[in-house]
This record gives structure tokens, C-alpha cells and sequence, in this order.
């Protein structure tokens, strides 16, 4: 482990937390750091929803919506942004495209409904079970929610207008799925300057156990760095409440 603390926001005077990272320390000035909570929806972390009908493990999801809940506890209390992704579509799947469009081939919701007619309109339909945020983590005033239609937050959403609109630099990541709008999003995010941290043990992947090493690895050495649900609560909670 090196020596070296990275810091985004080096021009910040306010309290700031140096949070224990691989490849290096990174300092984390709350005015500047968003958590990002990646479609904890029913979809993605509850049995009966999307992931578990498509064949997918969702049972490691319950324990991370835990660890979610409390990376979200000591963030709000040092006054960090909170931002809810959810993932999906208008209820008549137009933003899901058309076959023109890779999603319509590659989604594995449009594909289990297209396969299963009975499930059709079921899943990642806004206004639907599927597309809400599971009850354990609703938000709370003053966190945010930014609907997303694709894999990466980036693409056709208002994420970098609202990130660049509070001069957010630095962006947390926990939640479902780590392999796929995790790791789309980090890496979007590295491309348009923002330091991306990922909280391992606040993620879950779709598939085997070596995709998610892959991920981590990728952020690690490529797009990022990469800590742990225990570290950032001893670095953050020492930081003064918010008033
Ligand atoms: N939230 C995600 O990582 N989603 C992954 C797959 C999908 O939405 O089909």
C-alpha cells in the first residue's frame, strides 16, 4: 500500500476524511463527494423481481442493502450528496428501444418478458413494483433520484448536470449490479474527470464469482479505487456532523 493520499478537491477548505483505498488513500471533502446508490430497485435486490426471474442470485442483495443503509447513515450525517440511480423505462418501453437498438437485444428483462409473455410490462416499467427502490433504503429529504434508461447513469439522464451543478468531484459507488451500471457508470465517470471510489462489499454482481473480481480489479488498476463499507465509516464518521 503506498504512502500517497490522492485528493480531488485540493482548492477545498473545509473538513475532509482521508479514506483507506487501493492503490492509494483518497481524501473524501464531503462539499465535493456524492455516495451514488446504483438501482437498489426490486428489480435488481428483491426475489420475484427482474434479476431473480431472469435466473440471476439475488440472495447476497439482502445483506447489501445493509451495508448500503449504513454507508448512507454516515454519509447524510457529514453532509455527503446522496443520489438514488433507478434503472428502466416508461411503462410502454419506448426508452427501451427498438431493434435497432443493442438494449432491445442485450436486456435481459425485455428478453425474459419477450420469452415469458405473461411477465410482459412486469419489469423496470416506471410507476411498477419492479422499478421502485426497495423499502429498506426509500430516500430521505435531500437526496436525489435520477432515473437512467441505460446501463451507464451517463447516457440520457440528468446525472452530470446535477453532479456538476453542486461542483460534486468525487463519487462513492454501492449497489447493484457491480460487474454491469456499476462499473458502466464509474468508468463514464472517469472519462468526464470524476474520481470514482468503490465500496466493494456494498455491491453485488450478476454472475459468477470471477466477474466480480474482474471489476474490481479494473478499478482498481484502470478507472478508480476501491474500499471497504468498514473504512469509510471510521473515515467519515470522524468528520464534524453537519449543522
Ligand atoms: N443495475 C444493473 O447493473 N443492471 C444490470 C443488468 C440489467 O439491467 O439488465
Amino acid at each position: 500500500m503506498s504512502d500517497t493520499i490522492v485528493d480531488p478537491a485540493p482548492a477545498s477548505s473545509g473538513p475532509s476524511a482521508v479514506l483507506s483505498a487501493r492503490p492509494e488513500a483518497i481524501r473524501l471533502d464531503p462539499a465535493t463527494t456524492a455516495v451514488i446508490v446504483v438501482d437498489m430497485q426490486n428489480a435488481y435486490a428483491t426475489k420475484g423481481g427482474y434479476v431473480d426471474e431472469a435466473g440471476f442470485d439475488v440472495g447476497p442483495a439482502a445483506a447489501v442493502i445493509g451495508r448500503v443503509g449504513a454507508v448512507l447513515d454516515t454519509a447524510r450525517a457529514a453532509g455527503m450528496t446522496v443520489v438514488f440511480l433507478q434503472n428502466g423505462w416508461d411503462p410502454d418501453y419506448v426508452e427501451a428501444g427498438t431493434p435497432m437498438s443493442p438494449n432491445w437485444h442485450k436486456s435481459n428483462a425485455l428478453k425474459t418478458m419477450r420469452k415469458r409473455p405473461e411477465l410482459t410490462g412486469k419489469f423496470l416499467a416506471r410507476g411498477g413494483w419492479d422499478y421502485e427502490l426497495v423499502d429498506a433504503l426509500t430516500p430521505r429529504q435531500g437526496d436525489l433520484r435520477v432515473h437512467k434508461p441505460r446501463y451507464s447513469a451517463f447516457f440520457n439522464s440528468q446525472l452530470d448536470a446535477v453532479l456538476r451543478a453542486r461542483g460534486i468531484r468525487t463519487l462513492v459507488f454501492t449497489g447493484i449490479a457491480t460487474n454491469v451500471c456499476v462499473e458502466s457508470t464509474l468508468r463514464d465517470g472517469f472519462h468526464l474527470e470524476y474520481f470514482g471510489v468503490l465500496l466493494e462489499d456494498a455491491t453485488h454482481h450478476l454472475g459468477p464469482d470471477f466477474i466480480m473480481q474482474a471489476t474490481v480489479y479494473n478499478v482498481e488498476k484502470f478507472f478508480g479505487w476501491v474500499s471497504t463499507v468498514a473504512d469509510f465509516q471510521t473515515a467519515v464518521s470522524q468528520l464534524p456532523p453537519k449543522e
